[in-house]
């Protein structure tokens, strides 16, 4: 076999058809209600206790983190009214080793960088002012009572820390920072797909969903309180009777767990099988940030173990894992052939022939095409359970801003799912830019949170101390 006879393979098994396509979709479909229902299923489907849309004229200070897979964000908003804001930003990122380790060394980290911002950002005032409201945007599966707790079900995105699984993240936050007398206190936690849902709908009316393609995949929308099985029996009667909408963050990167249509190829399964957590987040395998780096140096390997691919030299440096970041795939599909060689010399000192950088640069496109069809199909079962015929998706992070043409791929397996036949701009359903999910979202979740409690309005099981 030659290098483009394997390539060729690979370009098969890395297509998802528009008949595959909707056959996930409608899969995907009754895994959301399973979700929803009292046995439920392996897409968690967490109510966030958000139970208001915003309207635009949300107004006050708050303080927000957001804990993601790569980075922590510290941010300061004030939201404006008249669907403005402005926010001031920091960014410190997580140290690698920290995923992997101690509970109270991450803790420590997040409460040590959240003293410094506010050192930064309110000088000597921080220590003699009133305890600053803070929303806590956590990225990881976290089952919630009310809107001030969460419980973390299982870490995802190549974290696995001991003694965090199963507790309330708030109060270890809150003691870290207690420790430091910084004024701070957590009133709200959320999870960062819950904070872009509502921080675009702040802005834009028209959102219906708000949708991570980060370090995971994720999405969140609105369903309705009466609509979830799961909670019936544990809701407050205010929110049955005025049929309350609620936030869902779906954590759908859990979806087909069991493996019964994701087109998984043997590198996907390779990659399963050697992460921390096996058997968990298939389909977030498939195309989030923190795999597609890897399937493509997955795919180099095979090729080179068929003697295919970098003849006679020593790969050593390709040979450890994850030593490509999905800012590879993205960068060369970005640059054209030529900025392979450069790339491939430096990083990896591996020489490359014209074919091979050809190859790999279009096996960049199939890695990413893959990666944008399949992620609308949580999209595209979104809009057929809550009949959305039209509306806005707002998207972040660095898999949509930056994997060249992520968006016009996730647009055309839209259209192949739905067949609108029409010119791609008059889409009706696609997919925006997001507004900053992180501290917005947090921002007018504290405000919304703050005028349902001021009108004794729950928030919160009955079982909820709130
Ligand atoms: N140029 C790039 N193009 C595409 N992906 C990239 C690029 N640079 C980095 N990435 C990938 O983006 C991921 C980080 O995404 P993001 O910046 O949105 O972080 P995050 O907020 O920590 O993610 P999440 O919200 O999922 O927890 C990393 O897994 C990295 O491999």
């Amino acid at each position: 076999m030659s290098l483009l006879d394997a390539y060729e393979k690979t370009k098969q098994e890395l297509n998802v058809t528009p008949e595959k396509l909707t056959e996930i979709t409608d899969h995907f479909v009754s895994e959301l209600n399973k979700g929803l229902s009292k046995t439920g299923g392996n897409i968690p489907m967490i109510p966030g206790w958000v139970m208001d849309y915003p309207t635009g004229q949300e107004t006050g200070d708050y303080l927000a983190i957001d804990l993601g897979g790569t980075n922590l964000r510290v941010v300061k908003v004030s939201l404006l009214g008249d669907s403005k804001f402005t926010y001031e930003a920091e960014k410190y990122p997580i140290p690698v080793p920290m995923r992997t380790g101690k509970s109270e060394d991450l803790w420590n980290f997040i409460a040590d960088s959240l003293d410094t911002f506010v050192k930064k950002h309110y000088g000597s005032r921080g220590s003699s002012m009133a305890k600053l409201p803070l929303g806590f945007t956590f990225s990881y599966p976290a089952s919630q009572d009310a809107i001030n707790e969460g419980v973390l079900q299982r870490w995802t995105k190549g974290f696995d820390i001991d003694g965090v699984e199963g507790e309330n993240v708030v109060p270890l936050l809150q003691d870290a920072i207690n420790v430091r007398n910084t004024p701070v206190e957590v009133v709200s936690l959320i999870n960062d797909t819950t904070g872009t849902l509502v921080a675009s709908k702040y802005c834009d009316p028209e959102t219906i969903m708000g949708l991570i393609f980060g370090t995971g995949c994720n999405g969140a929308y609105y369903d309705v309180c009466k609509d979830i099985p799961k909670l019936e029996g544990r809701l407050p009667d205010d929110l049955l009777k005025e049929n309350s909408p609620m936030a869902i963050n779906c954590e759908y990167g859990a979806f087909d767990n069991e493996w019964a249509v994701l087109p998984r190829t043997k590198y996907d399964i390779q990659i399963d099988q050697e992460s921390p957590r096996p058997g968990q987040q298939y389909y977030e395998k498939m195309i989030a940030g923190y795999y597609l780096g890897e399937v493509l140096r997955l795919i180099l390997l095979d090729y080179y173990s068929q003697d295919l691919i970098f003849k006679d030299q020593n790969i050593k440096p390709l040979q450890v894992p994850f030593a490509m970041d999905t800012s590879f795939p993205s960068r060369i599909e970005q640059h054209s052939a030529p900025f392979v060689e450069g790339l491939f010399l430096d990083s990896f000192n591996i020489k490359t022939t014209e074919e091979e950088r050809n190859i790999i640069h279009d096996l960049c496109l199939l890695i990413g095409t893959r990666s944008a069809r399949l992620s609308v199909c949580g999209i595209a079962a979104i809009c057929k359970k809550r009949n959305y015929k039209a509306g806005h998706c707002a998207s972040d992070g660095s898999v949509f801003n930056k994997y060249p043409h992520f968006k016009e791929r996730a647009h055309e397996a839209l259209n192949d799912i739905f067949q609108w036949n029409c010119d791609p701009k008059d889409y009706p359903i696609t997919l925006i830019h997001a507004e900053d999910g992180s501290g917005v979202g947090a921002a007018v979740i504290a405000c919304l949170t703050e005028k349902r409690l001021l009108a004794n309005k729950s928030v919160g099981t009955i079982e909820s101390k709130l």
